[in-house]
Protein backbone atom coordinates (compact mmCIF):
# COMPACT_ATOMS: atom_id res chain seq x y z
CA UNK A 1 0.00 0.00 0.00
CA UNK A 2 0.62 3.35 -0.79
CA UNK A 3 0.87 6.43 1.62
CA UNK A 4 -1.29 9.04 -0.13
CA UNK A 5 0.54 12.15 -0.65
CA UNK A 6 -2.57 14.34 -1.29
CA UNK A 7 -3.50 14.71 2.58
CA UNK A 8 -5.48 18.42 3.44
CA UNK A 9 -4.81 19.13 7.03
CA UNK A 10 -8.52 20.07 8.15
CA UNK A 11 -7.16 21.13 11.55
CA UNK A 12 -3.99 21.90 13.08
CA UNK A 13 -2.61 18.15 13.13
CA UNK A 14 -5.80 16.46 11.40
CA UNK A 15 -4.79 14.88 8.08
CA UNK A 16 -7.32 13.81 5.60
CA UNK A 17 -6.00 11.39 2.75
CA UNK A 18 -9.04 11.16 0.41
CA UNK A 19 -9.29 8.25 -1.90
CA UNK A 20 -6.07 6.42 -0.02
CA UNK A 21 -7.62 3.14 -0.45
CA UNK A 22 -8.78 2.00 -3.84
CA UNK A 23 -11.58 -0.70 -3.92
CA UNK A 24 -9.61 -3.63 -3.98
CA UNK A 25 -8.29 -2.67 -0.85
CA UNK A 26 -11.37 -1.55 0.72
CA UNK A 27 -12.31 -4.79 -0.41
CA UNK A 28 -10.02 -6.63 1.92
CA UNK A 29 -10.28 -4.65 4.46
CA UNK A 30 -13.78 -5.73 4.79
CA UNK A 31 -13.05 -9.18 4.36
CA UNK A 32 -10.62 -9.15 7.08
CA UNK A 33 -13.15 -7.19 9.32
CA UNK A 34 -15.72 -9.82 8.27
CA UNK A 35 -13.64 -12.68 9.48
CA UNK A 36 -12.90 -10.69 12.83
CA UNK A 37 -16.66 -10.27 13.34
CA UNK A 38 -16.94 -13.81 12.75
CA UNK A 39 -14.59 -14.49 15.84
CA UNK A 40 -15.09 -11.67 18.00
CA UNK A 41 -19.22 -10.95 17.23
CA UNK A 42 -20.18 -7.06 17.57
CA UNK A 43 -21.72 -5.77 20.93
CA UNK A 44 -23.07 -2.81 22.13
CA UNK A 45 -21.49 -0.28 24.51
CA UNK A 46 -23.08 1.01 26.95
CA UNK A 47 -22.53 4.78 28.60
CA UNK A 48 -20.70 5.03 31.76
CA UNK A 49 -23.18 5.08 34.88
CA UNK A 50 -25.85 5.39 32.74
CA UNK A 51 -25.86 2.07 30.76
CA UNK A 52 -27.71 3.93 28.05
CA UNK A 53 -26.82 1.76 24.80
CA UNK A 54 -24.69 3.15 21.98
CA UNK A 55 -26.04 3.12 18.73
CA UNK A 56 -22.99 2.50 17.39
CA UNK A 57 -22.05 -1.70 17.42
CA UNK A 58 -17.94 -2.56 18.04
CA UNK A 59 -16.09 -5.16 18.38
CA UNK A 60 -12.03 -4.71 18.26
CA UNK A 61 -8.94 -6.95 16.74
CA UNK A 62 -5.23 -6.37 18.39
CA UNK A 63 -3.82 -7.11 21.46
CA UNK A 64 -5.98 -4.71 23.24
CA UNK A 65 -9.33 -3.66 22.71
CA UNK A 66 -11.82 -0.69 23.37
CA UNK A 67 -14.79 -1.71 25.71
CA UNK A 68 -17.31 0.59 27.57
CA UNK A 69 -20.10 -0.26 30.15
CA UNK A 70 -21.73 1.30 33.31
CA UNK A 71 -18.18 1.20 35.04
CA UNK A 72 -16.44 2.65 32.65
CA UNK A 73 -13.79 3.26 29.37
CA UNK A 74 -11.14 1.32 29.18
CA UNK A 75 -9.31 -0.99 26.85
CA UNK A 76 -8.94 -4.83 27.59
CA UNK A 77 -7.72 -7.87 26.21
CA UNK A 78 -10.81 -9.99 26.02
CA UNK A 79 -14.26 -9.49 24.90
CA UNK A 80 -16.46 -8.48 27.01
CA UNK A 81 -18.91 -11.08 26.16
CA UNK A 82 -17.17 -14.16 24.62
CA UNK A 83 -13.99 -13.67 26.89
CA UNK A 84 -11.91 -15.03 24.74
CA UNK A 85 -8.70 -12.69 23.14
CA UNK A 86 -9.33 -10.45 20.57
CA UNK A 87 -8.45 -12.04 16.60
CA UNK A 88 -5.48 -10.82 15.54
CA UNK A 89 -4.94 -7.27 13.80
CA UNK A 90 -4.53 -8.53 9.81
CA UNK A 91 -1.65 -7.74 8.09
CA UNK A 92 -3.74 -4.86 5.99
CA UNK A 93 -4.31 -2.83 8.98
CA UNK A 94 -0.69 -3.15 9.35
CA UNK A 95 0.13 -2.03 6.38
CA UNK A 96 -2.18 0.73 6.42
CA UNK A 97 -0.68 2.29 10.17
CA UNK A 98 2.83 1.62 8.31
CA UNK A 99 1.84 4.07 5.19
CA UNK A 100 0.10 6.55 7.54
CA UNK A 101 1.24 6.61 10.90
CA UNK A 102 4.01 8.69 10.50
CA UNK A 103 6.86 6.25 11.90
CA UNK A 104 4.89 5.77 15.21
CA UNK A 105 5.36 2.38 16.78
CA UNK A 106 2.87 -0.24 15.76
CA UNK A 107 -1.02 -0.18 16.81
CA UNK A 108 -2.31 -1.98 19.93
CA UNK A 109 -6.41 -1.55 19.41
CA UNK A 110 -8.33 -1.62 16.16
CA UNK A 111 -11.71 -0.77 17.17
CA UNK A 112 -14.23 -1.33 14.71
CA UNK A 113 -17.33 0.48 14.50
CA UNK A 114 -20.74 -0.47 12.77
CA UNK A 115 -22.74 2.08 11.79
CA UNK A 116 -26.47 0.94 10.83
CA UNK A 117 -29.32 3.26 9.91
CA UNK A 118 -29.48 6.12 12.45
CA UNK A 119 -26.20 5.34 14.06
CA UNK A 120 -24.12 8.28 15.44
CA UNK A 121 -21.22 9.29 17.50
CA UNK A 122 -21.04 12.37 20.22
CA UNK A 123 -18.25 14.88 20.29
CA UNK A 124 -15.92 13.16 22.00
CA UNK A 125 -12.06 12.93 22.88
CA UNK A 126 -9.91 10.05 22.57
CA UNK A 127 -8.14 10.18 25.72
CA UNK A 128 -7.74 6.24 27.54
CA UNK A 129 -4.75 5.69 25.78
CA UNK A 130 -1.63 6.07 27.76
CA UNK A 131 0.30 7.47 24.73
CA UNK A 132 -0.59 10.29 23.46
CA UNK A 133 1.64 11.11 21.33
CA UNK A 134 1.15 8.21 18.43
CA UNK A 135 -1.39 9.44 16.20
CA UNK A 136 -4.89 7.98 16.02
CA UNK A 137 -6.07 6.51 12.34
CA UNK A 138 -9.39 6.46 11.44
CA UNK A 139 -10.46 4.60 8.41
CA UNK A 140 -13.65 4.84 6.08
CA UNK A 141 -15.78 2.16 4.85
CA UNK A 142 -19.29 2.25 3.44
CA UNK A 143 -21.82 5.04 3.51
CA UNK A 144 -20.51 8.74 3.48
CA UNK A 145 -20.32 10.14 7.17
CA UNK A 146 -20.68 13.15 7.75
CA UNK A 147 -17.74 13.60 10.78
CA UNK A 148 -17.37 16.82 12.96
CA UNK A 149 -13.89 17.82 14.44
CA UNK A 150 -12.91 20.65 16.86
CA UNK A 151 -9.89 21.71 18.69
CA UNK A 152 -8.98 20.15 22.48
CA UNK A 153 -11.75 22.03 24.20
CA UNK A 154 -15.01 20.87 23.47
CA UNK A 155 -16.40 24.70 23.02
CA UNK A 156 -14.17 25.31 20.85
CA UNK A 157 -15.42 25.74 17.14
CA UNK A 158 -15.77 22.73 15.22
CA UNK A 159 -16.01 21.76 11.13
CA UNK A 160 -17.61 19.07 9.55
CA UNK A 161 -15.86 16.99 6.87
CA UNK A 162 -17.78 14.20 4.55
CA UNK A 163 -15.68 10.75 5.29
CA UNK A 164 -16.23 8.56 1.97
CA UNK A 165 -15.34 4.93 1.63
CA UNK A 166 -11.88 4.72 1.25
CA UNK A 167 -10.91 7.78 3.70
CA UNK A 168 -8.62 8.06 5.82
CA UNK A 169 -8.21 10.69 8.94
CA UNK A 170 -5.00 11.24 10.68
CA UNK A 171 -5.66 12.91 14.37
CA UNK A 172 -2.15 13.99 15.24
CA UNK A 173 0.02 16.89 16.68
CA UNK A 174 -2.47 19.63 18.25
CA UNK A 175 -5.56 17.31 16.68
CA UNK A 176 -4.59 13.52 19.35
CA UNK A 177 -7.16 15.43 21.26
CA UNK A 178 -9.07 17.22 19.64
CA UNK A 179 -13.57 16.88 20.09
CA UNK A 180 -14.73 14.84 16.98
CA UNK A 181 -17.67 12.78 16.26
CA UNK A 182 -20.22 11.46 13.72
CA UNK A 183 -23.46 14.02 12.88
CA UNK A 184 -24.76 11.21 11.10
CA UNK A 185 -24.14 8.57 8.00
CA UNK A 186 -25.57 9.37 4.62
CA UNK A 187 -27.82 6.26 3.79
CA UNK A 188 -27.30 4.82 0.08
CA UNK A 189 -23.62 6.91 -0.59
CA UNK A 190 -21.82 3.39 -1.53
CA UNK A 191 -22.31 0.36 -2.72
CA UNK A 192 -19.45 -1.54 -1.16
CA UNK A 193 -21.51 -2.90 2.02
CA UNK A 194 -23.75 -5.54 1.47
CA UNK A 195 -26.88 -3.97 3.08
CA UNK A 196 -25.50 -0.82 3.58
CA UNK A 197 -24.36 0.97 6.35
CA UNK A 198 -20.93 1.96 7.72
CA UNK A 199 -18.18 0.44 9.00
CA UNK A 200 -15.24 2.58 10.66
CA UNK A 201 -12.09 1.04 11.95
CA UNK A 202 -9.48 3.46 14.77
CA UNK A 203 -6.28 2.14 14.71
CA UNK A 204 -4.84 3.14 17.72
CA UNK A 205 -1.34 2.93 20.22
CA UNK A 206 -2.65 2.37 23.96
CA UNK A 207 0.61 1.62 26.07
CA UNK A 208 3.89 3.88 25.93
CA UNK A 209 6.40 1.84 24.14
CA UNK A 210 10.14 1.19 26.02
O1 LIG B 1 -16.62 6.70 13.01
C1 LIG B 1 -15.80 7.62 13.01
O2 LIG B 1 -15.50 8.21 11.96
C2 LIG B 1 -15.18 8.09 14.29
C3 LIG B 1 -15.04 7.01 15.32
C4 LIG B 1 -14.44 7.52 16.58
O3 LIG B 1 -14.28 8.69 16.78
C5 LIG B 1 -14.02 6.60 17.64
O4 LIG B 1 -14.23 5.38 17.51
O5 LIG B 1 -13.45 7.06 18.63
FE1 LIG C 1 -13.01 9.04 18.49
Amino acid sequence: MQASDHSLEIAPGCLWFRDALDRAAQEQLVADIRAVIAQAPLFTPRMPRTGKPFSVRMTNCGPLGWVSDETGYRYQSFHPDTRRPWPDMPASLLALWAAHAAGAPPPEACLVNVYDAGARMGLHQDRDEDDLTAPVLSVSLGDTAVFRIGGAARTDPTRSARLSSGDVLRLGGASRLAFHGVDRVIAGSSSLLDGGGRINLTLRRVTVSA
